[in-house]
């Protein structure tokens, strides 16, 4: 029924103004599914290989697209991820480019959703979850890669543990997004936003904790839930090994040093989540860091990772990180990103669905997080292409999609 009887491929724009890949999936019984790659800024040094769009189009149009039309089935991930691989031929996407391989992957995800005339979601296994939702990641305020002048830190998130519902989760981030601003004007800051839609002001890390405690502090006392903070440190941009460590602003410091600093943020601040603290070939550090503070917080692996399996294996064996950050475009296909959800499930990890800085109005993300049961969403807090998932968050809580 799903068999696939076409692929097209095109570039459409992301967030940034930069072309991405854009995959249309067509079956027998009318199937149809689109979806678009997303693209990172503060990429991992382990992460599957995104090629310029153009040449990943027409590597993918040459060399993927006869392995899948009238090969394989949409409503067969496996099948069509297989062949994806099988086309590729690498253990990185470098031939096809994962830009083309994750658009083909989701997009055929969503055809086979369309032939069973199913919800994504419900197709992608979330039939069983219940009311659980996961609680989203708000980035409001930060710096690092996804803007110039700002803070080292790359990201700081409002959590929203308490939320009742999804919906009001997600209103409560946009209201933080909102509260940082104001503290911003009072303190006389002027302020741009990043590429994720977070304020990007010119302040120091140390005015951003102050600011993140004060602004979650006043939306929790108005929406009457606890609202908590995190952070992306992105550590991997910061380290340099000729430097000595982490380069920051004002200073450099060592290995110990970085692990003494974040563990006394998480304590200081009760910090929810710490991703990428260290870099992301220190699997050492993150386990020195996850002993001393794993139990009180979520220390997750985003370039740490990539979204692998054999790289969380590794993790796990030595108590690295409690958490992986789950990006399909870090691995190519919705079957290893769900390889990567399973692994991390067995062995107690926690998983954090995510969107890349560059983004498009591609919704999956949003349908993987709650298929999956995931704890955590990271997605942004404003932005079309972020309430773009948000927005199909609330849809589905309320069984509109
Ligand atoms: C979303 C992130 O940024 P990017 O997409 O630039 O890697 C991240 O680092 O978690
Ligand atoms: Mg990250």
């Amino acid at each position: 029924m799903t068999l696939v009887t076409d692929v097209r491929l095109r570039r459409v724009l992301d967030s940034r103004g930069n072309p991405t890949v854009e995959a249309d999936v067509l079956t027998e019984e009318g199937g149809f599914g689109r979806a678009a790659a997303p693209s990172g800024a503060s990429t991992g040094e382990y992460e599957a290989i995104e090629l310029p769009a153009s040449e990943a189009i027409a590597k993918a149009r040459e060399d993927a697209v006869p392995r899948l039309v009238g090969e394989v089935h949409a409503g067969n991930q496996r099948e069509v991820d297989a062949a994806l691989h099988a086309a590729d031929g690498t253990d990185d996407f470098s031939s096809i480019g994962a830009n083309s391989a994750v658009a083909i992957s989701m997009a055929a995800a969503k055809a086979g959703a369309s032939v069973a005339g199913m919800p994504l979601y419900q197709h992608l296994g979330g039939t069983f979850r219940g009311n659980s939702f996961p609680i989203p990641l708000g980035n409001v305020v930060g710096g690092g890669e996804h803007a110039a002048d700002a803070t080292d830190i790359q990201e700081f998130l409002s959590v929203p543990v308490g939320a009742p519902s999804v919906s009001e989760a997600i209103f409560a981030n946009a209201a933080v997004h909102q509260k940082v601003h104001d503290i911003l004007i009072d303190r006389d800051v002027p302020s741009g936003k990043g590429d994720e839609g977070a304020w990007a002001p010119s302040i120091d890390d140390a005015e951003a904790f102050e600011i993140m405690d004060e602004a979650t502090k006043a939306v929790a006392d108005e929406v009457g839930f606890e609202i908590r903070f995190g952070l992306d440190v992105a550590a991997a941009e910061m380290y340099d090994e000729d430097e000595g460590g982490y380069v920051y602003s004002d200073r450099v410091r060592s290995t110990e040093e970085q692990v003494e600093y974040i563990a006394d943020l998480v304590r200081e601040y009760d910090l929810k989540y710490v991703e990428d603290p260290l870099d992301e070939d220190d699997y050492e550090g993150f386990a020195d860091l996850t002993e001393q503070v794993g139990d009180r917080t979520l220390v997750c692996g985003d370039d740490l990772f990539v979204t692998n399996t054999g790289r969380l294996g590794d993790g796990i064996q030595q108590g690295a990180a409690n958490s992986i950050l789950i990006k399909p475009n870090q691995i190519g296909t919705l079957s290893d990103a769900f390889d990567a959800i399973e692994l991390a499930v067995e062995n107690a990890y926690g998983h954090v669905v995510s969107h890349r800085s560059g983004e498009t109005e591609d919704t999956t993300i949003a349908h993987l997080a709650v298929a999956t049961d995931a704890p955590f969403i990271k997605t942004g807090a404003v932005g079309g292409e972020r309430t773009a998932k948000l927005n199909e968050l609330i849809r589905i809580e309320d069984n509109a999609v």
